[in-house]
């Protein structure tokens, strides 16, 4: 087992190194291009919800897996509040204040402040610091280990894990809809939602072409909402290419996650997708991670299933997956990948 680095990243750019430790440095294989693509080409498709057309949704839960909202009806004054509050976390509390939140290194996605992902010790390291936030069922809120640096705080944290559920659960029955599903299905497959919230903060980086800010993966869960600042720095594979996700103003990002893939027989695809660093600007986004619960069975919805399109997922029970997950490693979508069926020839 990893024991959690006693250095945050941060602390290691502030000793002022001009080249990142071997730990961070990644094979070539997963380095990243040295040519983004530039602002005004491909971009994830930017949905504007005040303008609905379900066939843009649906190309873009087929092709993508992620989309932009805008006009989402989320109060703007509350993602401006969470992404500044997360920002003071970092860059104005000191390291002993921040450390008072400390999360437990030894233990798979345990609450608090904290660098390293995965508890395996032989990954790359990425070039992030975070904090993790339990924030639903309620019963799983204990905003004692919230920082509490800020009066607002810990209020904040609770209206916008109550807002975002409320729009993740809007996005899911639109997701239901745009399959011709009745609008609850894919929202009672996944059942009573497991909400956290991580703010990553992803320190400016001496070499940000050897390192990634967050290695390839898709998300466990079943559908993320994610916020990020002006910096940018969020990227998707689309048919064999890292995109960025630029960012655009006040929108919310919608990546689909593994469970979302499976519910819907693979017809929607969840995004792989990465945070890769800079030189010149510290980053910071906030997700919002919407799960089931560790006891629930996940499987291809009946109504999506016939003779022609047969089931491509084997049934998981959600908490085997974010085991093997956690203990293998996410390696792009191979935990999703390894449930697939084989499929009869016709
Ligand atoms: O910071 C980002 O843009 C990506 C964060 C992310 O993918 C995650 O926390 O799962
Ligand atoms: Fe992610």
């Amino acid at each position: 087992m990893a024991d959690e680095p006693v250095l945050r990243v941060q602390t290691l750019v502030e000793t002022g190194l001009s080249n990142v430790p071997s730990s961070y440095i990644q094979p070539p294989i997963n380095r990243p291009n040295s040519s983004p693509n530039p602002p005004n080409s491909t971009n994830v498709p930017i949905i504007d919800l005040s303008n609905f057309d379900p066939n843009h949704l649906k190309h873009a839960c087929i092709h993508w897996g992620a989309f932009q909202i805008t006009n989402h009806g989320f109060p703007i004054r509350l993602l401006d509040e969470m992404r500044n509050l997360g920002m003071s976390f970092f860059e104005e509390c000191t390291m002993e204040e921040k450390l008072k939140y400390g999360c437990d290194g030894k233990v798979a996605a345990s609450e608090g402040y904290g660098s390293r992902m995965l508890v395996r010790d032989d990954s790359v390291l990425d070039w992030r610091d975070y904090f993790d936030h339990h924030t639903l069922p309620v019963s799983r809120r204990n905003p004692s280990k919230w920082p509490e640096f800020s009066t607002n705080y810990r209020g904040v944290v609770v209206e916008y894990s109550d807002q975002m559920n409320v729009l993740a659960m809007k996005l899911l029955g639109m997701i239901s809809e745009s399959l011709g599903l009745p609008t609850s299905s894919v929202e009672d497959a996944v059942g009573e939602v497991y909400q956290n919230i991580t703010i990553s903060y992803y320190p400016t980086c001496p070499q940000p072409k050897l390192t990634l800010g967050l290695q390839a993966h898709s998300d466990f869960g079943a559908i993320t909402l994610l916020i990020q600042d002006d910096v940018g720095g969020l990227q998707v594979l689309k048919d064999g290419e890292w995109l960025t996700a630029h960012p655009v103003s006040d929108a919310i990002v919608v990546i689909l996650a593994d469970q979302v893939e499976i519910i819907t027989n693979g017809q929607y695809k969840s995004a792989e997708h990465r945070a890769i660093t800079n030189a010149h600007r510290a980053r910071l986004s906030v997700a919002t991670f919407h799960d089931p619960a560790k006891s629930k069975k996940i499987f291809p919805t009946e109504k999506l299933i016939n003779k022609k399109n047969p089931a491509r997922y084997k049934e998981v029970t959600y908490g085997d997956y974010v085991s093997a997950w956690y203990t293998k490693g996410p390696e792009g979508k191979r935990n999703v990948d390894a449930l697939l069926l084989q499929q009869q020839d016709p």
